[in-house]
């Protein structure tokens, strides 16, 4: 949770205005964020100065792992998180690759679960991924990315947080994670959950321990309507101590993964926050 305010404080204190073209709207931006999460001690990095919807951000990542690609199988996970992008995005909208109402395109694990080689065909790169790291193996290169420079006009949003290289050290999985562009107040609230979320999982199904997610962040920004409620709302108050997460332990496997787990299978306990803070969210 510090490392989260010291963040906030750092654009709000240091950060520069930068128009964005996407949005139309100006950003308070800083360049390099460095966070670590301590997954093997079961620091949940939830933020406490404003009510989380972690849930939400937990059915984010179950449906990226899944391949969604369809605003709607985010919404029965239980996220409307990509409602906006999928149908009030006027660039989206007027893309011909569109394939209707909810369609979100080719974007995170639909390009992660497929992704297409040159010399035609797909590798499902995070079903390669569990497989080494069930049997030991760190071929130094265990990336699942959601980055496909070429495939940018098939998607509604190019992904944000794009890569994940998965490490093992002994019997220790450890993730590091990379993120090309961050909304701090809204974003990264739920991105520090999945990281989390993702090291603990592998580390559940692949035979594990979980060790330490880093996670980098390139460009971190505050929009121009957020900057208040961040500087004179969430900023003014105290955090509280993080909860715990807990995940069903009969999660043992991708395929339980993709048939039978929603988000009854998580709970955080001994959650205190403070009221929630609404945020205005650029399209
Ligand atoms: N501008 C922008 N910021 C983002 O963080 C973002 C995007 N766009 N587009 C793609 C996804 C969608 N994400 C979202 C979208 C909405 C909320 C949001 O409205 N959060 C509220 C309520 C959440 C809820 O009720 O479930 C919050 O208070 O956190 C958060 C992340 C993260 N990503
Ligand atoms: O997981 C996510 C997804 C998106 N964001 C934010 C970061 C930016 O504010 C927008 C994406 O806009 P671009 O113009 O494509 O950079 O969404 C996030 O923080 N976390």
């Amino acid at each position: 949770m510090k490392q989260y305010l010291d963040l906030c404080k750092r654009i709000v204190d240091e950060g520069q205005w930068v128009n964005n073209a996407r949005t139309n709207k100006k950003c308070l931006t800083v360049i390099n964020a460095d966070l670590t999460y301590d997954v093997g001690n079961n620091q949940f990095p939830l933020v406490t100065t404003r009510k989380s919807f972690w849930k939400s951000a937990i059915a984010e990542i179950l449906g990226y792992l899944r391949g969604y690609q369809n605003a709607a199988d985010f919404r029965a996970l239980g996220t409307k998180t990509w409602d906006a992008n999928a149908n009030d995005n006027q660039a989206w909208l007027n893309n011909p690759n569109r394939k209707g109402h909810d369609d979100m395109g080719l974007i995170y694990g639909a390009l992660g679960r497929a992704f297409p080689k040159p010399s035609g065909g797909h590798v499902d790169l995070l079903k390669q991924i569990v497989e080494d790291l069930s049997n030991g193996i760190d071929n130094r290169g265990e990336i699942l990315t959601f980055y496909h420079p070429g495939a940018f006009d098939l998607g509604c949003l190019r992904p944000c947080m794009y890569e994940h290289h998965f490490s093992l050290l002994g019997d220790t999985l450890y993730l590091n994670s990379t993120q090309r562009s961050c909304d701090v107040p809204l974003g990264l609230n739920f991105n520090m959950v999945q990281v989390y979320v993702l090291l603990a999982l592998m580390a559940q199904i692949t035979g594990h321990k979980p060790g330490k997610a880093y996670h980098k962040i390139v460009n971190a920004h505050i929009y121009e309507d957020q900057l208040a409620p961040m500087r004179d709302i969430q900023l003014t108050r105290e955090p509280f101590d993080p909860p715990k997460l807990i995940i069903n332990p009969e999660i043992k496997s991708l395929k339980d993964i993709e048939t039978w787990v929603t988000l009854d299978d998580f709970s955080v306990e001994g959650y205190q926050h403070h009221d929630a803070i609404q945020y205005p969210f650029a399209v």
